[in-house]
């Protein structure tokens, strides 16, 4: 069995492939994740966020390609190390007969590592009613308590599928700041999905974006702020080697890359947020 290691990264996806009835979700995607990133992974329903997390997981068996999590096969691995994962589906729940603070105490027990001043913090910070019962909270208020329950035992790895789509604005943005600071002080890296592009660009060290199965980008923020750029080219422009294209619509060439030279046929480049790539990749 293969241990994990100080050197190893916590997650290593190679050349992954999946499909349903014949249909291709994962097309080989590639994808590293070290301690300390957060990467905000991108993609219009259906891209293949969830399968993507559910292989790494271990929760659905890839047709082709490898993982490593936390330096185990994840379809092999051992218990002591799934508590080492955190991880908020898209739909959960369970403890539905429970008061908040059972159903907390509950899961408590399954986790040696629980800090429960960390749970109490973020109980008040969600604003929790400890004493309310599960089966009687909002959406929002389950998803809060699902956050808690995936990421109070300091989780090397946490995975979260759209965990904000049901907050507040308010709850959202205090969840994405922190998660920011938990993943940096606990030496852990979290990866979550979001359509909310403004999130991901407020918090993620790193973004990831997949497209019909396909990884189209992987790559730090600030890295892909400075080199992502909308060209406007001539019609018989050949784009020098050094930019990879993501997306084109006639002469208008997305770009990533870009060092600021300009190249025969360059007309003009522009800069792009993460929601005009989305909007580009997405015509
Ligand atoms: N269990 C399944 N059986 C058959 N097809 C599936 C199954 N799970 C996912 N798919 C298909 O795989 C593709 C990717 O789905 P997936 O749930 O990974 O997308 P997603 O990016 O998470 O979408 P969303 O943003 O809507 O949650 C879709 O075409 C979906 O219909």
């Amino acid at each position: 069995m293969e241990m994990q290691t100080a050197e190893q990264p916590l997650l290593r996806v190679s050349g992954l492939r999946k499909g349903f009835d014949g249909k291709v979700a994962l097309d080989g995607v590639d994808l590293v994740l070290e301690p300390g990133m957060v990467v905000g992974l991108l993609g219009k329903n259906g891209a293949g966020k969830t399968t993507l997390m559910r292989c790494i997981l271990g929760l659905l068996s890839p047709d082709w390609g490898e993982i490593s999590t936390l330096g185990q096969a994840p379809t092999a691995m051992s218990p002591a190390l799934k508590t080492r994962i955190g991880y908020v589906p898209q739909q959960h729940f369970g403890y539905e007969g429970f008061t908040v603070a059972r159903a907390l105490a509950l899961h408590a027990s399954f986790y040696p590592e629980w800090d429960k001043q960390l749970e109490q913090a973020w109980v008040q910070r969600f604003g929790l009613d400890l004493n309310a019962q599960v089966n009687k909270l909002s959406v929002g208020q389950r998803q809060s308590l699902a956050i808690i329950m995936a990421m109070a035992y300091r989780p090397q790895l946490l995975i979260l599928d759209e965990p904000v789509a049901s907050l507040d604005p308010s709850a959202r943005r205090r969840f994405m700041a922190d998660l920011f600071e938990l993943a940096l002080e606990s030496g852990s890296a979290v990866l979550f999905s979001s359509h909310i592009t403004s999130d991901l660009e407020r918090v993620a060290s790193h973004v990831a974006l997949l497209k019909d199965g396909k990884l189209l980008l992987m790559r730090d923020l600030d890295g892909l702020r400075e080199s992502l750029r909308l060209l406007t080219i001539k019609e018989d422009c050949r784009l020098p080697p050094g930019l990879t294209q993501l997306g084109r619509n006639g002469n208008r060439v997305l770009v990533e890359g870009f060092d600021g030279d300009a190249f025969a046929g360059l007309i003009h480049a522009e800069p792009v947020n993460l929601e005009q790539l989305f909007m580009e990749l997405h015509p």
